[in-house]
């Protein structure tokens, strides 16, 4: 007998891991990774340029395809699969979010920084308009106690948000502040709580572990760990832990372990681990799609990319803040130029 799914997964490698590959992907390796996924049973795939819709720019960085071609592409090879679109209000706009509905696109998930979701009511009432499924992404999740979440959490459920998202952007949150937000957030909506982890701190499976024991039913992983920083909780070990935990994902664990060799492996320059530049990102609470472009500033100025997310972490540098990476990055070379002259 198949059991409904206890826990319902998103698959973010088609977003998610874009950051991780400079959001080259090709419509060629959309359709294969979405196809894949699509017959291991995966419930929704998300599918965007890594910071969301219109996200390439110089700002964030340039896609190499066009991101609705991908998602048509995706759309197309799936025949139980839900294509999910993320959107950052500001950076994608209400005209990109028809167009993925158009395009037959099924869940919208707007994200918004944890202190500002009052910036997501007219995005999340348009995609309900659309008749999407609607989630709200509550980023950097560790910048604000339990309590500020419950609050801004509330505000997109009110404005019509099926589910709301912790995120921990950076990979900063700690297994029992993963326990505390969830645990307050599960106390005080009416609507789906999830979970979206980053592994800087290899923390990703037990913190997301910790959410599902709190009630998270809505999570997030990426195949390889393919994501912002040192990736997301690895979909097909979750899925597998999840089995011997008798929790059903619906997901088929034998076909999510080829997919994950086979179509995703290969698509990598090189295996997406935990290095020293991604594990100050949770070190210090920097969010993780800074990644690369701190480690181009580094290189332009001949610094120690950790000497950088170090500093943007004093900071508090959030998502949208980008630039202040080179202007982070030519402050210190300034200090230390200064300090070597006199
Ligand atoms: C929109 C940028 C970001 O990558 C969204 C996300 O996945 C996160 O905050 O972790
Ligand atoms: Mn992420």
């Amino acid at each position: 007998m198949t059991r409904e799914r206890d826990i319902v997964i998103t698959e973010v490698a088609l977003r998610d891991g874009s950051h991780a590959i400079a959001h080259q992907y090709t419509v060629d390796q959309v359709i294969s990774v979405a196809r894949a996924l699509d017959e291991a049973n995966v419930p929704y795939i998300e599918v965007s340029h890594g910071d969301g819709l219109a996200g390439s720019s110089l700002q964030y960085g340039l896609s190499r395809t066009n991101e609705m071609e991908l998602i048509e592409a995706a759309v197309s090879v799936c025949k139980q699969a839900r294509i999910a679109v993320l959107l950052l209000p500001g950076v994608g706009t209400m005209q990109e979010l028809k167009q993925a509905a158009g395009l037959g696109v099924k869940m919208a998930r707007i994200a918004t920084h944890v202190t500002e979701a009052d910036i997501s009511a007219q995005h999340i009432a348009l995609a309900k308009e659309l008749g999407l499924e609607t989630v709200g992404f509550l980023m950097m999740a560790h910048m604000a106690p339990p309590e500020k979440l419950v609050e801004q959490a509330k505000l997109m459920e009110s404005y019509g948000a099926d589910t709301v998202y912790v995120v921990d952007s950076a990979g900063a949150l700690l297994p029992h502040e993963v326990r505390e937000r969830v645990r307050a957030l599960r106390q005080n909506l009416r609507v789906n709580v999830g979970f979206h982890a980053h592994n800087n701190l290899s923390l990703a499976m037990a913190n997301t572990l910790v959410a599902i024991e709190e009630g998270a039913t809505r999570i997030d992983g990426s195949v390889r760990c393919l994501g912002a920083g040192a990736g997301n909780a690895q979909t097909e070990v979750l899925v597998a832990v999840l089995d011997r935990m008798n929790i059903q994902t619906g997901v088929n664990v034998y076909k999510m372990m080829d997919l994950a060799e086979e179509i995703v492996a290969p698509i990598l320059q090189k295996p997406q681990e935990i290095t020293r530049d991604s594990l100050v990102l949770g070190y210090a609470g920097v969010y993780s799609s800074f990644l690369l472009h701190a480690q181009r500033a580094a290189k332009q100025f001949g610094l120690d990319a950790r000497d950088i997310l170090i500093e943007l972490g004093k900071r508090k540098v959030v998502g949208g803040q980008e630039d202040m990476i080179v202007d982070v990055a030519a402050a210190i070379s300034h200090d230390k130029t200064s300090v070597s002259v006199r």
